[in-house]
């Protein structure tokens, strides 16, 4: 992999390098969204789900994601967040599917469930 991906990330990585990183798609590299976006949902950062054909994804939240385009119709069903609707949210550049876009009259309207394993942190510059 030349890239490293999430699950490698160091534990203790402080909050202004969390909010400098750049995630993107692990297939083709275009941007997807950003650590200053990354939200906890009922206070947990990331999340074990699955879904009625009992795939299990590990996914983290984030208030925008700018490389995300939703496929489809919305559906309420099995959402993973009560009182949020979701709509499958493929990768704007190669179309494989990233995760989910949630809206609810809830707060925030909007936000993103990804996929992590589907989303690679950017190359560090020259100084690492
Ligand atoms: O929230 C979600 C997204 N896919 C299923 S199933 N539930």
């Amino acid at each position: 992999r030349d890239a490293p991906r999430l699950s490698d990330r160091p534990e203790k990585e402080s909050a202004a390098a969390e909010r400098e990183r750049v995630y993107r798609c692990a297939r083709c590299r275009v941007l997807v969204t950003r650590g200053r976006w990354e939200m906890a949902m009922d206070g947990a950062h990331e999340r074990s789900v699955f879904n009625p054909a009992g795939l299990v994804f590990r996914i983290a939240c984030f208030r925008e994601a700018p490389g995300v385009a939703e496929f489809g119709a919305s559906s309420t069903e099995f959402t993973w967040f009560r009182g949020y609707a979701w709509t499958i949210g493929l990768c704007r550049s190669c179309g494989v599917h990233l995760g989910w876009r949630y809206e609810g009259s809830l707060e925030p309207a909007v936000f993103y469930g990804l996929v992590r394993a589907r989303l690679v942190v950017q190359e560090e510059g020259p100084d690492g």
